[in-house]
């Protein structure tokens, strides 16, 4: 390995305390992030072999928040106690999961890492964990459509969360289940050097990052069950670079979901079973799900600014991000204009300033935008759907984009489109159980 290789040092977690120190360097530099479990966790558990891989795979997983300051070819995990067959994970997480940040940067780096792993023999020893689940929430519909749907399945669930705040909390506390909070905290150093010349900065993969923190969490506090909400759309990626397509979305796709699935259950010995529950369904259908009750309306949040590290200190929707956007056209259909309205505080379709960019939300210009967005296709079939609605038709955006939209696409393959929205696929991963419990309740 060279002196600029991104060196992961072996994780440490204090029994005592519940918290995890995990220290990279990277030529020079040298950096800790740190996790804080509440207490409460079984201590065996903790020092349980299972619990230590896991903890060094996590480590390499967060790692990418440093590796990005330079992002060198060479990556030296050869400190931590990884299995040959962790590697791969490791590289779809170190090239896809940063697709969107080589993409950004013009890095040409698929093909090209070399990640040493110690490939030392691993102990499997399966933990004994109770049949109950750790429903990740995001404090956006989402999770909260998941949270609906265990609940009218009888499921009993605690919600995970890394960082709570903003919506997550008050839709946590809205939702009246348990949940486990976990603090992290970036070495501020990393942040400062981000916006410095002479150092890269982009997205990371933070649906993989928050899965590693929920995989300790289930192990500590003994949950065999880690749920997701990852829809089907998120298998889109945005552009083509380098020879592959590169996914703002990757660690919520169905690929990842497949690598971390059976990553998980190796590891635990069949222990754990990862998967999202919403993976059959579009972003719409998601929307129609979320529509059927308002319980949520005032407390959750999809926009993003909320979960900024610095927090938000504006309101719980900005009515101009992609992500906002996004959300409230797929919900035009199903709410009506006063529910929407009073969701978003504003009539995001009814804002001129928005019209560029809803052109490019539904694929009339340029390329998907680098966020949490539906298929280009959903977005243009949503807003055909509207396009004739007493409520919307005769907003700005609608009036300024509806015939151009039928031009770009046709009528015909619009209605197609949006009837596909409403047909689940069979896609997913979902256990037999889960899925003969759950699906009755999702019509
Ligand atoms: C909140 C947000 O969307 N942040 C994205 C934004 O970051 P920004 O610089 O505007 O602010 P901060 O998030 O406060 O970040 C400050 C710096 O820290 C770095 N950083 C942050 C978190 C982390 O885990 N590692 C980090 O190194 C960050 O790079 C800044 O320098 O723009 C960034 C660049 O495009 C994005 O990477 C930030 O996204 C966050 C990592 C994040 O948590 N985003 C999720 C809301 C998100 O995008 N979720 C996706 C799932 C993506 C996936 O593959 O899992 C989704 O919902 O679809
Ligand atoms: N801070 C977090 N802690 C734990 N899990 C999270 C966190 N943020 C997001 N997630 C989970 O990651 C997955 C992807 O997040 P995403 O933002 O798409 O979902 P959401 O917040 O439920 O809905 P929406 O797409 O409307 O924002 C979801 O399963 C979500 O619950």
């Amino acid at each position: 390995m060279s002196d600029t290789a991104f060196i992961i040092a072996r994780p440490r977690f204090d029994i005592e305390s519940g918290s995890a120190e995990f220290t990279y360097r990277l030529g020079d530099l040298s950096f800790t992030e740190a996790l804080q479990f509440p207490g409460g966790f079984d201590r065996d558990a903790a020092q349980s072999p299972v619990f230590v891989h896991l903890l060094d795979l996590t480590a390499a997983v967060l790692g990418v928040s440093y590796y990005k300051l330079r992002a060198p070819f060479e990556i030296d995990a050869t400190a931590l106690s990884l299995a040959a067959d962790d590697r791969s994970f490791l590289l779809d997480i170190y090239e896809n999961g940063l697709g969107e940040f080589y993409a950004r940067n013009d890095l040409k780096r698929f093909g090209k890492l070399n990640i040493a792993v110690s490939a030392t023999s691993v102990t499997v020893e399966k933990p004994d964990l109770a049949d109950r689940a750790l429903v990740l929430i995001g404090g956006g519909k989402d999770s909260l459509v998941s949270v609906d749907l265990l609940e009218r399945a009888g499921i009993a669930m605690t919600l995970f969360a890394v960082n709570p705040k903003g919506p997550i909390l008050s839709s946590a506390e809205r939702a009246a289940h348990d949940m486990i909070g976990v603090r992290r905290v970036l070495d501020p150093e990393m942040i400062r050097l981000g916006k410095e010349p002479g150092f890269y900065n982009g997205h990371v993969p933070s649906t993989a990052i928050n899965s590693m923190i929920a995989s300790l969490a289930s192990l500590l506090f003994g949950y065999n069950r880690i749920v997701l909400s990852n829809e089907r759309s998120a298998s889109e990626g945005n552009i083509e670079f380098d020879g592959r397509e590169a996914n703002h979305q990757h660690s919520k796709s169905l690929e990842f979901e497949r690598h971390i699935q059976s990553l998980l259950y190796r590891v635990s010995g069949g222990a754990i079973e990862y998967f999202s529950l919403l993976r059959p369904y579009s972003e719409a259908r998601i929307a129609r799900l979320f529509a059927r009750g308002t319980r949520f309306d005032d407390v959750f949040s999809s926009c993003n600014r909320n979960f900024l590290q610095a927090g938000n200190s504006g309101p719980l929707w900005c009515g101009k991000c992609p992500k906002c956007l996004f959300v409230f056209l797929i919900f035009a259909p199903e709410m009506g204009i006063e529910r929407l309205t009073k969701i978003f505080d504003t009539n995001v379709l009814d804002n001129p300033d928005n019209i560029a960019p809803y052109r490019e939300l539904v694929g009339i210009v340029g390329h998907k935008p680098w966020e949490c967005v539906g298929e280009i296709l959903e977005a243009a079939a949503c807003l055909w759907k509207i396009s004739d609605h007493p409520d919307w038709r005769n907003t700005a955006v609608v009036q300024a984009l509806r015939d151009d939209l039928i031009a770009f696409y046709s009528q015909a393959k619009l209605q197609t489109a949006y009837a596909d929205l409403f047909v689940d696929s069979d896609q997913h991963l979902i256990p037999a159980q889960i899925e003969k419990a759950v699906f009755p309740h999702a019509n």
